[in-house]
């Protein structure tokens, strides 16, 4: 896969040369670049922004110059344009998981009062995929943050990215559906706290048991709407106590 982001702070996303996305690129599981958007612009000054056509607070990011950068970036092939932005769809472990399915994804990072309406618009009519896409609802000063989390949640569901791709099934808002149960190590105890007996017991049934419960009371707990969503048929008799 390769992924392009567009940004004015290209060193905002220097956190993606580290740790397990920095190896994947290294290892050429993920072909990912950063840009500069001033790099599209003509005049002097470098200009990216203007004031917003109706008036209001703020500047809104310049049609043509993300027309210039975007034109460039997607003409080897078919692309996904995904924009961040306050007023999008909610990004989820379903979008991380279609968006892993391109082969190409373009991050659009706005900053200012957000980038012109056009510029999404006109890749839609040009027959690209656009996402308008929030990661939360909280208003973040650009699309910078946004886009890392969106890379780091699906470039870790590529081949090879994670070393053992069996822990993407039990994770929270994996494919089980479930937030994910509790987890311990060595000491078996610390702070006067013991490890639960069954974990030290050995008995791989009870184990998984053990774990599908609390798994099933944490999510009920803090997150009821993931139960309503989840498959009944994933249901056994015993999971229905919850
Ligand atoms: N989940 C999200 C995404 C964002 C986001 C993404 C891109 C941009 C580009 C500019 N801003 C600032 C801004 C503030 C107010 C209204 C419009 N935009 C962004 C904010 N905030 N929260």
């Amino acid at each position: 896969m390769r992924i392009d982001i567009v940004s004015i702070f290209p060193e905002y996303l220097a956190a993606l040369d580290l740790s397990l996305v920095g190896k994947a690129r290294v290892a050429g599981l993920l072909d990912l670049r950063v840009h500069d958007l001033r790099d599209w612009t003509t005049d002097r000054h470098r200009t990216v922004d203007d004031t917003p056509f109706g008036g209001g607070a703020g500047m809104v990011m310049r049609p043509d110059v993300w027309g210039q950068a975007i034109d460039e970036l997607t003409s080897t092939g078919p692309a996904h344009l995904v924009v961040p932005t306050p007023s999008g769809t909610t990004f989820t472990q379903r979008t991380a998981e279609a968006l892993a399915t391109e082969d190409q994804l373009v991050f659009a990072c706005g900053r200012y009062e957000g980038i012109d309406a056009r510029v999404a618009e006109h890749y839609r009519a040009a027959g690209h995929r656009v996402s308008e896409v929030s990661i939360g609802d909280y208003v973040l000063n650009g699309g910078e943050v946004a886009s890392l989390v969106m890379v780091e949640a699906v470039a870790r569901l590529l081949p090879g990215v994670i070393g053992n791709p069996e822990s993407l099934v039990e994770e929270s808002h994996g494919a089980a559906g479930l937030l994910e149960y509790p987890v311990y190590t060595k000491p078996p105890v610390w702070s006067g706290l013991e490890v639960p007996d069954v974990l030290l017991s050995g008995h791989h049934a009870k184990i998984r048991r053990w774990r599908r419960d609390r798994a099933l009371e944490k999510t009920a707990a803090r997150r009821p709407d993931l139960i309503e969503a989840l498959e009944v048929s994933t249901l056994d008799k015993h999971d229905r106590a919850f």
